[in-house]
């Protein structure tokens, strides 16, 4: 039966006090196509009513998700492959109001998980916000109930300050707002995480339900991890801060399992806390563990209000390192100084080899700020929506370490190709998964066009050529470009970089970009613009 876009869609989550202004003009693609059953959902009305701070003018990818729920075929224009058989999921903050109340931080939106499945050459797309406790409960009650990574709920009184600070050191504050990351794991369970161990959770890939808390059946502990656990379809790794002996704990977990497995420590080098470690990667045999002068701050973790550098410090002398442990044995191989360094992701890593295959060095490389700790800054949802036309984005490039294997006490670090190339923009960057741990030639990433607050193109870097190809809309925020690679494929840029693009004009669609030429292939237009997210995964129809 032809179904219509409800108009009727519960307007307007009561968390965000949306108001139709970001309607994205009237450039509403609305489609009248065959849906599948059920496709059009209605979003329960949440707690309270509030106003909403913020101009019309405001793009729509930085704007609260209108609603907590919505799903239907998209419109397509252009071709989409015929072997593009699967659904792409990415999260993201998406909700960033409380009643009156608004965010500060990009990285304390309640998280939104948008779906977008291809088959046949059509296109279905969904959204919906993850029921984490932090968001159920602030959606009950209106406000902020539980730590999130700048914001912190307001005592109402001395004793309910100290109960917090209590609940801190148990974990019992600390959000589950699991808005960063999602990835599919070996047995095919989908995983969304955030920095915090609690905020797991298991989510339904096609309903985009919330199904359960993943609880690690381990003795390992943590209230922290890294967001970016290395995926792969037999293993798990993650590494765990340890912020009271300064350092790491490596840690493994089989496809099909709970439980990690303890693999190694390294011990931190410098400054009183570990370095903050969002990501990090590996090579076929070994695990690469950062350190870098942007460390955890247990003083500024219990502060109420949002410091400079929120939970975090800037310890330039306390030096920068990189450790390097034997996957197999859990020895560290190498540990060196590096120069200072500011990274947020990882691109990839491997093994640089000598002429008899032995193993002489590892080469990391990662989206690296300049050192410069102003990224978090720009990131504050008053910068990223007053863009005034001045060049304010922090210069970014591809760091490339090199962590020689003899003993040296120093690796080096450098950029990969010109920055000017890609518009000394980098981050949010994905490669083809079967290059993972080795030797690779190209990343996909968010690139910058300048003068821009905010990085505004989709880019193609080739680390041999050293050069880049860039995909870019006037006013548009794209996400990360995710590499969905084609079966069979044999070259490592056969396949496409999938991003989800919220335009100028209010619209939002899922880019399809034809990841060797990088020229757009298709776009499947949703009904209206998603905020901004962040990381991707793709999951195969038939796996
Ligand atoms: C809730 C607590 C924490 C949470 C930390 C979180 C949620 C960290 C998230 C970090 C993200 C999303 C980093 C992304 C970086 C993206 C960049 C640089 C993009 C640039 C543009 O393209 C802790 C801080 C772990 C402390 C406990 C409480
Ligand atoms: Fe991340």
């Amino acid at each position: 039966m032809p179904a219509t876009i409800s108009s009727s869609l519960c307007t307007v989550a009561a968390l965000s006090g949306r108001r139709d202004s970001q309607q994205g003009g009237n450039k509403q693609r609305v489609v009248a196509q065959p849906l599948a059953a059920g496709a059009v959902t209605e979003a329960p009305p949440l707690a309270s009513a509030p106003r909403r701070r913020g101009g019309a003018d405001e793009l729509v990818a930085w704007k609260s998700i209108r609603q907590e729920r919505w799903e239907g075929a998209l419109e397509v224009e252009g071709n989409l492959p015929l072997w593009l058989d699967g659904t792409y999921l990415r999260n993201g903050p998406g909700l960033w109001d409380l009643g009156d109340y608004g965010f500060r931080h990009l990285f304390d939106g309640y998280a939104t998980l948008v779906r977008v499945s291809f088959r046949d050459g059509q296109a279905m797309g969904a959204h919906r916000q993850i029921e984490s406790e932090a968001y159920k409960a602030a959606r009950e009650h209106g406000k902020l109930c539980y730590r999130e990574f700048s914001e912190v709920p307001k005592p109402d009184s001395f004793t309910s300050f100290i109960g917090q600070l209590a609940s801190l050191f148990s974990g019992s504050s600390l959000t589950d707002n699991s808005n960063t990351g999602v990835v599919r794991l070996g047995d095919g369970r989908v995983l969304c995480l955030t920095e915090t161990v609690k905020g797991s959770i298991v989510v339904d890939p096609d309903t985009l339900d919330t199904v359960s808390k993943f609880e690690y059946e381990d003795k390992l502990g943590g209230l922290i991890h890294s967001a970016h656990p290395i995926v792969t379809d037999t293993e798990f790794w993650t590494l765990i801060p340890d912020l009271i002996q300064p350092g790491y704990v490596v840690a493994r977990m089989d496809a099909g399992s709970n439980e990690r497995q303890f693999v190694g420590r390294v011990d931190c080098r410098g400054g009183p806390a570990p370095g903050w470690v969002h990501s990090f990667p590996v090579t076929e045999n070994y695990v690469v563990v950062p350190e870098m002068p942007l460390r955890y701050c247990a003083a500024n973790l219990i502060r109420a209000e949002p410091t400079p550098l929120y939970k975090f410090q800037w310890y330039p002398d306390s030096g920068s390192y990189m450790h390097v442990m034997c996957k197999a044995s859990g020895n560290i191989v190498a540990s060196v100084e590096v120069p200072p360094f500011v990274t947020f992701h990882f691109i990839n890593a491997y093994e640089e080899k000598d002429e008899e295959g032995r193993v002489t060095a590892i080469i990391a490389d990662c989206c690296e700020h300049n050192a410069n700790t102003s990224i978090l800054d720009n990131l504050r949802l008053h910068n990223i929506r007053s863009f005034t036309g001045e060049d304010v984005l922090t210069d970014a490039r591809v760091g490339r370490f090199r962590i020689p294997l003899d003993g040296s006490p120093f690796g080096e670090l450098e950029a990969a190709l010109d920055p000017e190339e890609h518009g000394r923009g980098m981050d949010m960057c994905s490669i083809n998964p079967a290059h993972l741990g080795k030797e690779y030639r190209y990343t996909y990433a968010c690139g910058a066009r300048r003068p821009c607050n905010f990085p505004n193109t989709l880019t193609k870097i080739d680390l041999v050529e050293k050069t880049a190809k860039s995909w870019y809309e006037e006013g548009a925020v794209p996400s990360e470009p995710y590499f969905v690679p084609r079966p069979g494929a044999v070259e490592e840029d056969d396949g496409v970089a999938i991003s989800m693009v919220s335009a100028k004009d209010g619209s939002g669609y899922a880019l399809v970009l034809d990841a060797k030429t990088f020229k757009e292939i298709a776009r499947a237009n949703f009904r209206y613009g998603l905020p901004y997210g962040l990381h991707c995964c793709w999951v195969p129809r038939d796996k």
